[in-house]
């Protein structure tokens, strides 16, 4: 293993085969190649409005612990950023479900969805630290950000009304601020303690499994 990579992308070099099936996952490449169904584009916009949703108690833990346990005051800032965004988000998902003839309010979240918010609240508990639960925020941004970047990249044939989507995880903005989230991390596990930097790697793999099935459930019928 290269000692110059940080943590987190030795990490990356090191699970790379599930990085890639959680980042380059069928489902994905359909839609890049313009061969995605719309019921399984429909499928994973309802499910992932309701995702999104538990997404802001768990976002705001991290936030809370940053603010408890970080030594750096711009950490609390750029993960408020994060937090506020999901207000913006929110707005899209409803939006964007009317335009597909979506309801959201009889949606409820299929098997793999509950089992990733169930992992989602377990980050609450006091007994998951910041450096963990930021890792994990990182992750699960990335997993989306290098998804759809992916699909407005190069020769794509995305289908224009699904550019939306694409680009609002696949914006170099929103690549910029995975970075950012990235450096956080990497400040954080490079003085942790080995016991948190291996639950932090253990959640990382983690994050990329529950992806995994995240994309499998909205493309299997
Ligand atoms: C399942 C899932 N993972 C990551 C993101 C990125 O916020 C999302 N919206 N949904």
């Amino acid at each position: 293993m290269d000692d110059d990579l940080s943590p987190t992308a030795t990490w990356q070099v090191k699970h790379h085969e599930l990085y890639q099936r959680a980042t380059r996952h069928p489902f994905i490449l359909a839609i890049r190649d313009g061969t995605v169904d719309a019921s399984s584009f429909k499928r994973w916009l309802g499910q992932d409005y309701v995702f999104v949703r538990e997404f802001i108690p768990f976002l705001s833990n991290v936030l809370l612990k940053s603010w408890k346990e970080s030594e750096n005051n711009s950490d609390l800032e750029i993960i408020l950023g994060g937090l506020a965004a999901l207000s913006d988000e929110l707005s899209w998902f409803k939006n964007e479900a009317s335009k597909w003839g979506v309801d959201l309010c009889g949606m409820t979240p299929l098997t793999a969805n509950t089992e990733y918010c169930r992992f989602l609240h377990s980050f609450t508990t006091p007994d998951i630290n910041y450096t963990v639960a930021v890792t994990a925020f990182w992750a699960i941004e990335t997993v989306y950000q290098e998804s759809f970047s992916f699909c407005i990249e190069g020769d794509h044939k995305t289908p224009t009304e699904l550019l939306g989507a694409c680009q609002r995880w696949g914006n170099s903005n929103f690549g910029q601020y995975c970075k950012s989230l990235q450096q956080i991390a990497n400040r954080r596990l490079k003085e942790a303690p080995i016991d948190v930097f291996r639950k932090a790697e253990e959640v990382f793999i983690s994050v990329l499994e529950h992806e995994i099935e995240f994309w499998n459930m909205s493309s299997n019928e």
